[in-house]
């Protein structure tokens, strides 16, 4: 008799899921203002009673995650089966199908029972012809069900896979940035994709593979009892034995698989960073460090791999034994009856024949729930992320107050503010008003709170204490998509599209034409270099290779920044990273970009204070002076000693064109 597991068998195995597997190891790898939209532009709304009455400082930034919460296999498959709305009458196929398999599987059984019992035993060519026939019909019609079934559950599994890694997604983009801070980007990518396809193995494929099972059990137990129900009750009693390991290995495997899970996250994320950091590697000559990084890394995720694969391991041998304990059972009691001339030879040699089609499914029973416990790992890992809450959301619908033609009036009143988790506040009573087309500069030590200013003008968070407010509406009031359309930011670091130059730039205002793409790269200075690249707009960029100098980048963000022609600027240290020259290349851009817009810009380059409206003098998170480049000169305060020790540019009229690389952003 051949091995169990060699044996022809029909059962659906359920896609994704080898049912002989516990779950471990690895997964498949795989110009002026515009209106708002198309609305009439109206005049700035008169704000509702509640946001005048509303307590800011009741609100609390939100965003704050804590670890991976514990699931049990039940909640975790709870929680993500609602994903499988919308494809549940093809599982219900799919569920037919498996049935069916199992039927037929069941009939090919018994009709080997009757070709062993009559054609076999007697020597009867004439009694081998009928049922040989049937079972091939049964065998056609079984194979016909296979592949309907497990081409069905391919493709619902993977439409399962696409839709939670999409739910994941958008949920990712939506995350504070002190999520990304906290959570290492490879161990990120990990939680998309090997554990969206763990869960897969948890909902679809588990829903399958117990139905099949079941099923399989159901019928073959039947038929067994049909075909000797003494030798059926032996083997029945010691049934219990697989769930019995099930259960005793389901703890320790839960916790291999939740290790494993963590070590490909991090092996993924050392990868990643290293990749991404590979200049300062070679620079530093840091290789060996890198590789002792990954050595470690590597060495836990070993650790995690071998761990499971010896539980794994353990397990498949002890079901082994136990089935190797329920056959010689089944033979003691089979020899005994044939010592009492109760049963033949050929009827005990069919009944241990069947046990080899009865056994696999009770044991996958047993090993779907190390499976599902296995996966409850990548659940709470998805969980993590799917609980964390944006630390900003749109206003309810109805209570939006826009669109409105944008004048640019930018405020701080009163604010307050503390990162999540942060143990101190970073920003406390921050005042100041920036008038349409006013440039406000905000200068301080580091640290003091200047890029929090920028995090809360564009609304990566809400201030705790306090309103900012666009135009006299407080920020949380508008949809953040309304509210990004007419405040751009261009951050200290470009933030660059893997993608041509072009895509590049038209991403600024979807819908551009290539004349105006051209125009503003013409107008941020870029046109010449781009034009002079082999492949001119077409060529493909990426944050990480060096095809295009610091300087030339930035000129890409601001013909950008151009193109979205928004009414409010925030520039975060524009110049910061350039050298001198770069920096100058950048400055007539800039003024082009800032003319006629409120800016923000937040920087320790005092070259580029004298052209403030206003500059304020952040310490601590407190505005401790105010007043132009000359006044805070005279005052001879903090932005008098940042000036001095900063090297700003000397008390008088400032020029880029001079031999110093000094910045003028004066009217054009
Ligand atoms: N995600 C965060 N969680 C907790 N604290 C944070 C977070 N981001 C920034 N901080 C803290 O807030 C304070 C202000 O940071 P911010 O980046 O606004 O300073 P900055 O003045 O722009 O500094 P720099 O000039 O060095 O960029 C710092 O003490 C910083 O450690």
């Amino acid at each position: 008799m051949p091995p169990y597991e060699d044996q022809p068998t029909m059962q659906l195995r359920a896609l994704g899921s080898d049912p002989a597997a516990t779950g471990l190891g690895p997964h498949r790898r795989p110009g002026r203002p515009r209106p708002y939209g198309r609305h009439q532009p109206k005049a700035a709304p008169q704000l509702p009673e509640e946001y005048l009455t509303v307590d800011a400082g009741d609100r609390e930034p939100g965003g704050d995650e804590g670890a991976a919460p514990r699931l049990a296999a039940r909640q975790a498959f709870r929680r993500f089966w609602p994903l499988t709305r919308g494809d549940r009458r093809w599982l219900v196929l799919i569920c037919a199908c498996v049935i069916a398999a199992a039927l037929a599987e069941t009939a090919a059984i018994l009709l080997f029972s009757d070709l062993t019992d009559n054609a076999l035993r007697q020597g009867s060519l004439s009694a081998f012809w009928v049922p040989a026939a049937q079972w091939l019909a049964v065998a056609v019609l079984g194979a016909g069900v296979g592949y309907m079934g497990n081409s069905l559950a391919v493709w619902t599994a993977e439409r399962f896979v696409l839709r939670l890694r999409a739910r994941v997604f958008t949920q990712v983009q939506d995350l504070p940035p002190h999520f990304f801070q906290r959570h290492r980007q490879g161990d990120l990518v990990e939680r998309l994709t090997g554990d969206v396809e763990a869960i897969e193995q948890m909902v679809v494929s588990g829903v399958v593979s117990t139905v099949s099972a079941v099923f399989s059990a159901v019928f073959f137990s039947v038929a067994a009892f049909r075909l000797r129900w003494d030798l059926a009750l032996v083997t029945f009693v010691l049934a219990p034995l697989f769930w019995l390991a099930a259960r005793r290995f389901s703890g320790r495997i839960s916790s291999v698989a939740r290790d494993e899970r963590v070590a490909d996250g991090a092996i993924t994320s050392v990868v990643e960073e290293s990749l991404g950091n590979v200049v300062l590697t070679q620079a530093y000559h840091r290789k060996d460090a890198e590789e002792r990084r990954l050595d470690r890394e590597a060495r836990a995720w070993l650790r995690a791999s071998v761990a499971g694969a010896r539980m794994s391991e353990l397990y498949e041998q002890l079901v082994e034994v136990i089935e190797t304990l329920c056959v010689l059972a089944v033979i003691g009691l089979g020899s005994w009856e044939i010592s009492q001339d109760r049963m033949t030879i050929g009827r005990l040699l069919a009944f241990a024949a069947f046990l080899g089609y009865l056994y696999p499914p009770i044991r996958n029973l047993g090993q779907l729930g190390l499976t599902l416990t296995a996966a409850t790992a990548g659940a709470e890992r998805l969980a993590e992320i799917l609980d964390a809450e944006p630390a900003v959301s749109d206003p309810p619908p109805g209570a939006a107050m826009a669109p409105w033609r944008v004048h640019g009036t930018v405020e701080f009143d009163g604010v307050g503010f503390r990162y999540p988790g942060g143990d101190r506040r970073t920003l406390a009573g921050v005042s100041f008003t920036a008038r349409p087309g006013e440039f406000v500069l905000i200068t301080g030590a580091s640290g003091a709170g200047k890029s929090t200013v920028s995090k809360l003008l564009t609304r990566f968070y809400d201030p705790a204490e306090g309103f900012v407010r666009l135009d006299g509406v407080p920020l949380y009031a508008m949809p953040l998509g309304f509210l990004r359309t007419h405040v751009t930011l261009l951050p200290q670091e470009t933030l660059i599209l893997h993608d041509t130059i072009r895509e590049n730039i038209a991403c600024g205002r979807p819908g551009v034409t290539e004349h105006e793409i051209v125009r503003a790269a013409r107008d941020a200075a870029a046109h010449d270099f781009i034009a002079a690249l082999p492949e001119g707009y077409d060529t493909r960029i990426d944050p990480h290779t060096a095809r295009l100098s610091g300087g030339q980048l930035q000129r890409v963000a601001i013909a950008r920044a151009m193109l979205r022609d928004a009414p409010v600027l925030v520039l975060d240290e524009p110049t910061t990273g350039l050298d001198a020259l770069a920096a100058r290349r950048v400055v007539r851009p800039l003024r082009r970009l800032m003319s006629g817009r409120t800016t923000i810009m937040i920087t320790h380059d005092l070259n580029l204070a004298p052209d403030a409206d206003r500059i304020l003098v952040l310490d601590h998170g407190r505005v401790v002076e105010t007043g132009t480049h000359h006044e805070l000169l005279a005052l001879g305060g903090a932005y008098a000693r940042l000036h001095g020790a900063l090297g700003g540019p000397p008390d008088g009229p400032l020029t880029d064109t001079g031999p110093q690389p000094t910045l003028r952003l004066g009217p054009m």
